[in-house]
């Protein structure tokens, strides 16, 4: 069996502690580096030491050094964090995955062009459940594309910077592919005032911050005489650190090319 010798951006960040810990508990993988931004004051520092028991690999800000040992990037950090560590792994060919959230055009598509020299998994949710509700929301929206309102809500802790979630704009993205619609036509992000009657053809998107909520999805399909909901509801970012690994196990064998979580958990049909 070959170790996948794993770096990590972002290591002092929510999603840094718990992928260092899966790393750490994974049969199949190595702690291979990490990474935090120049100034941090993690920078120097054991990236496990925050578990009482250090990996011996310190937190760099030097991507040289801290990719120099390392096959794979995951990282969770910022667009432009994640952009700048793009660069340096489509040029020495270390595989990537992409958790960041809050791209703009530009970004995606600088993402798309560097998987045209390195492999890399691009997902805004790495949780099975999340993947498979996906698949959910596309029959969902084929059965109800007539009569039904549709509104995306979705509730993440005070900490998140990005609004509306990865995850909520792709299952808009999905809702409206199913639909044949086109989501930055129809998408309506937010309402105040006087807004006049709901426009049928559109998407609703409301988001709530609060607390530590981990991430709760609902799509609701609101109809006259009923209405159906899908939730997904996040308790621990513990399956989105599994699904990362999954990723990195899944690009092992992969050629260059842009993939996501949709292709690793082989729900494609
Ligand atoms: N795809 C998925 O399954 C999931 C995606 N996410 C996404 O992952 C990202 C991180 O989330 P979370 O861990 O909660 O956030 P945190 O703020 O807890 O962590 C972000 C980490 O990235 C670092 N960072 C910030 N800016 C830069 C930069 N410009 N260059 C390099 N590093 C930087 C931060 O350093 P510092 O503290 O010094 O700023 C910190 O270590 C978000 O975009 C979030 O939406 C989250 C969960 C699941
Ligand atoms: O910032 C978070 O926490 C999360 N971000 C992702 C998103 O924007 O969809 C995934 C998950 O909901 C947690």
């Amino acid at each position: 069996m070959t170790e996948l010798k794993i770096a990590i951006a972002g290591a002092s960040g929510r999603m840094g502690h718990i992928l260092i810990e899966a790393v750490g508990n994974a049969p199949d993988a190595v702690l291979a580096g990490a990474l935090d931004r120049a100034g941090s004051p993690s920078v120097g520092q054991d990236a496990a030491a925050f578990l009482g028991k250090p990996a011996g690999v310190a937190i760099e800000s030097s991507l040289a050094q801290g990719l120099a040992n390392a096959d794979y990037l995951i990282d969770f950090t910022r667009p432009e964090g994640t952009l700048q560590h793009l660069e340096y792994c489509a040029e020495h060919g270390i595989k990537m995955i992409i958790g960041t959230t809050g791209f703009d055009d530009a970004g995606k598509a600088a993402i798309a062009a560097a998987a045209e020299k390195t492999a890399i998994m691009f997902a805004p949710n790495m949780s099975v459940g999340v993947n498979v509700t996906m698949k959910l929301l596309e029959l969902a929206a084929k059965s109800l594309s007539e009569g039904y309102d549709i509104e995306i809500i979705e509730a993440h802790h005070r900490h998140k910077v990005d609004a509306p979630s990865g995850t909520a704009l792709q299952m808009g993205e999905v809702v409206a592919g199913a639909l044949g619609r086109d989501l930055k036509q129809c998408a309506v992000y937010g309402r105040e005032g006087v807004t006049g009657e709901r426009d049928p053809s559109t998407i609703g998107f409301a988001t709530i911050r609060g607390g530590d909520i981990v991430g709760d999805h609902t799509v609701l399909f609101a109809g006259i005489g009923e209405r159906i909901e899908i939730s997904h509801k996040s308790s621990s970012r513990v399956t989105y650190a599994h699904g990362a690994l999954r990723a990195a196990r899944f690009l092992a064998d992969k050629p260059t090319g842009l993939y996501d979580m949709q292709d690793v958990l082989s729900l494609k049909s």
